[in-house]
């Protein structure tokens, strides 16, 4: 008799396996597996139980023809399939592109919560099940079943009679909420009260009343606030109310405060590029908007029109910008239709956002990068905001990046896809030119009377300042005269390739982790130096380590020293800041924004955090502290980087009635990204790049490939390095340029040396087989200790 048997991917830590494993499946369970449910599978020769997704089925030949016996799937994990076909589709396509395993990818496409031990809570309201096989017990723990218990209850469950609950391990992710239902009607009205006790009278009646309602839930807190702890409690002790506990959704509470939001008429600009969309064509959109110009509110009116149409959209933001302010104009719009996904959300609350979704009650998925593999059916429309960010490329794996996925997305769903941005990347930006996106354009401020903010530089070479290390007297003037005004500055130091250390006066040491090459920063806060590689952390030393001098010297000017500064500098003036560790805790972020909002301070100061998406009307001032630190970093892109950030950051100045001015300090003011960023010339500035990168042999004219080969012992890495060179070389065209092997910027991190190659290339047909066989290297024994990263177009190059 022939059985069915399962593909299964498995997810095995120590080794990274890419092909599907074969497992028999039990009787009990052949009619309950889907593809693209989990799995508990037995692995290796420990046999331990590892979990798995099936990707697919066959039909045995017979066991003597493989000559080997298959182990069986231990457990099914899921009721349903957690992953559908358009998903294991694009992981097979994505694999193609990201040289990371096949298990990572599937893994990338789920809430976190489904990647860990969670257990499954199951319960049912039908009577006769309870009786059958619940021993009374209000809920079972699915993992105490045995086999073909498990397979009754995903039987039961998929005619609807039981529902699940996944349970964390540990709890403190989850917020719960108690509630009350009514366990048995006979005694409700037999309860033996006095006539004196009035509000368990009360209590009874209002329970009487509402018993018609079916299944009456009452909400712990609400009957407490209505009739005292004491009587809730006598009901539940008579058996008369049964109190449960239930996971709520935090994110829900984003919900009971946003006031509902109407469209805006659209201008001419707004409104043609909004109808292109609509009546969308094959290509992708780029928007290129300036600041202020009504991005978003082409975005909100793109979402409405699809679900008019009764189909779904995806809008990415990055995780920066994530705010409720941003998101808030959302909910506004599409109320409950809208789900939330951001990194500040515990695992259990991603979990119920990915189900809200899944189950299709949600319509629009506001989101961070990971938000791109949203479980949407019939999508519409995705959005990619600030398409030049670079945070929508994954930094670790699988290293894909979002927009890539959103093009795989939008022609799979036949879906307009609209990248949109002030500045965008040289890449998108070459598209366009070359017709393979349509370039629509918004060139004014959407609010009549705002007009984009005048900017100056002001060279800190000549207006350096016997007083502050940080200001200049002119931006300094400039600041008081605002406040004065009662108007608002927001403030920037730039933190790129910047961080605060400690120096030896004497000797000139300077502390550096131990695992990483690289100094300690300075954690004024927590008066500590921490590596932000590998995560050390050591205290401050009194005495140098080096010579003993006493004369330790802090430098750099974080934000909390630029607030000292200014707060000497300005007494008068209310300051709020905002950086890494002023926001650390959760609901921070948004705190500080709104009380900056509600004109609770004068001045915002804060990093990069700040310069993208606040829309503040009364910011008349933006000050750049220090435009320079990212312009040497040794990284290609680091001069488009400036010129965006700087862009950006200018667009939070005048958006409103009020004129807006921008100040910009530097040291390099010649350097063409200060110059441009000035005049806010996009156009120039795109000419201009694609020259030098064209010269260069650099993006969007050449594509590029890293690979990082890491290893605990040095001259191990340099052979293995010239070893896939070498590999490389003997696949590839003489077109193909391959640079290295050289250490990596930061040679070593996690006490692992890092070597880098890098591959520049126009057209090459053997390619992802060369670097199919590279990431193999690492499943062969003598190399186990060898770590290899495939970097398809990275970002980062530190
Ligand atoms: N058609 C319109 N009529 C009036 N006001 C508008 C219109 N469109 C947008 N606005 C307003 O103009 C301001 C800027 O719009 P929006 O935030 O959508 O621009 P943006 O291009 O997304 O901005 P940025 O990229 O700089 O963050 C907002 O306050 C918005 O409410
Ligand atoms: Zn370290
Ligand atoms: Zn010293």
């Amino acid at each position: 008799m022939s059985q069915k048997i399962a593909q299964v991917i498995v997810d095995v830590p120590t080794m990274q396996t890419d092909k599907p494993f074969s497992y028999l499946i039990s009787k009990e369970l052949a009619t309950l597996i889907q593809i693209g449910m989990r799995v508990h599978v037995p692995f290796g020769r420990g046999n331990r139980l590892m979990q798995g997704f099936v990707v697919g089925f066959e039909v045995e030949v017979s066991q003597e023809s493989t000559g080997q016996e298959l182990k069986s799937i231990a457990e099914v994990l899921d009721f349903e399939p957690v992953l559908n076909a358009e998903q294991l589709a694009l992981a097979d396509a994505m694999r193609e592109t990201v040289f990371s395993y096949k298990i990572s990818i599937l893994k990338a496409m789920l809430p976190n919560l489904l990647n860990s031990s969670y257990d499954k809570v199951l319960t049912t309201e039908d009577e006769s099940i309870f009786k059958q096989y619940f021993n009374g017990n209000q809920a079972l723990h699915f993992s105490s079943l045995d086999e073909s218990e498990q397979a009754v209850m995903m039987k039961l469950h998929r005619e609807g009679k039981i529902s699940v609950q996944y349970v964390a391990q540990s709890k403190e992710t989850i917020k719960t909420k108690k509630r009350l239902t009514l366990a048995d009607k006979q005694k409700l009205d037999e309860l033996p009260i006095s006539a004196r006790a009035k509000k368990r009278l009360a209590l009874q009646t209002f329970l009487q009343e509402q018993n018609h309602v079916a299944q009456s839930i009452w909400d712990y807190t609400d009957l407490v606030k209505a009739f005292s702890r004491e009587v809730v409690k006598f009901f539940v002790s008579e058996g008369v109310l049964s109190l449960t506990e239930i996971e709520v959704s935090r994110a829900q509470a984003y919900f009971e405060t946003v006031a509902s939001d109407e469209h805006k008429v659209l201008n001419s600009e707004q409104a043609a590029a909004y109808e292109a969309i609509i009546d969308r064509q094959d290509k992708p959109f780029l928007l290129e908007g300036v600041t202020g110009s009504g991005k978003t509110e082409v975005y909100l009116q793109v979402i409405a029109h699809m679900i008019e149409q009764g189909k779904t959209a995806i809008m990415l933001v990055p995780e920066i910008s994530l705010t409720p302010l941003m998101t808030n104009r959302f909910i506004a719009r599409f109320g409950e239709h809208v789900a939330i996904m951001h990194s500040g959300l515990s695992d259990g609350e991603k979990y119920d956002e990915w189900r809200k979704i899944k189950s299709g009650k949600a319509k629009v998925v506001v989101g961070a990068r990971s938000a791109i593999f949203a479980p949407l059916h019939n999508i519409g429309a995705i959005i990619i905001d600030e398409e030049h960010e670079t945070s929508y490329k994954q930094d670790s794996n699988p290293r894909y990046h979002a927009r890539d996925v959103a093009i795989w997305r939008a022609q799979y769903h036949g879906a307009a896809l609209v990248l949109g941005s002030a500045t965008p990347s040289l890449e998108t930006r070459a598209r366009a030119q070359k017709n393979v996106y349509q370039l629509l354009h918004l060139t004014q401020r959407a609010n009549n009377q705002a007009e984009i903010p005048e900017v100056r530089i002001l060279d800190m070479r000549k207006h350096l300042n016997d007083k502050s290390a940080s200001f200049s007297e002119v931006l300094l003037d400039k600041i008081s005269e605002k406040i004065a005004k009662r108007e608002q500055v927001v403030l920037m130091l730039n933190r790129r390739g910047y961080s605060s250390f400690i120096m030896c006066r004497d000797c000139g040491f300077v502390p550096e982790c131990p695992n990483c090459d690289i100094s300690l920063t300075l954690h004024m806060d927590t008066k500590t130096l921490n590596c932000h590689y590998c995560g050390h952390t050591t205290g401050i030393p009194h005495t140098c380590p080096n010579c003993q001098s006493k004369k330790i010297r802090y430098y750099g000017s974080g934000t909390q020293k630029v607030e000292e500064e200014l707060s000497e500098l300005l007494p008068e003036a209310r300051i709020l800041r905002m950086d890494v560790d002023t926001t650390k805790k959760k609901g921070a972020h948004e705190r500080i924004l709104s009380s900056f909002g509600a004109g609770e301070a004068d001045i915002l100061l804060g990093t990069q955090m700040i310069a993208k998406g606040l829309d503040f009307p009364n910011v008349t001032l933006v000050g750049v502290i220090n435009a320079d630190t990212a312009l040497n970093l040794p990284d290609f892109r680091s001069s488009e980087r400036t010129f965006q950030l700087l862009t950006q950051v200018a667009g939070r100045a005048g958006r409103a009635d009020k004129k807006g001015e921008v100040l910009i300090q530097t040291f390099n003011p010649e350097h063409y990204a200060i110059r441009l960023a000035q005049a806010q010339d996009y156009e120039d500035f795109y000419q201009l790049e694609m020259d030098f990168r064209r010269k260069l042999n650099y993006p969007p004219y050449f594509y590029t490939v890293q690979l990082v080969i890491s290893h605990q012992d040095e001259d191990e890495v340099v052979k293995k390095s010239y070893e896939i060179m070498a590999l490389l070389k003997a696949n590839l065209s003489e077109q193909a340029r391959i640079l290295g092997p050289i250490p990596k910027p930061i040679a070593r991190t996690h006490n692992l040396y890092h070597y880098q190659l890098l591959i520049k290339y126009r057209f090459e047909a053997n390619l992802a087989q060369a670097l199919n066989q590279v990431l193999d290297l690492t499943q062969v024994p003598e190399n186990k200790k060898l770590r290899i990263i495939i970097d398809n177009e990275p970002q980062n190059f530190m």
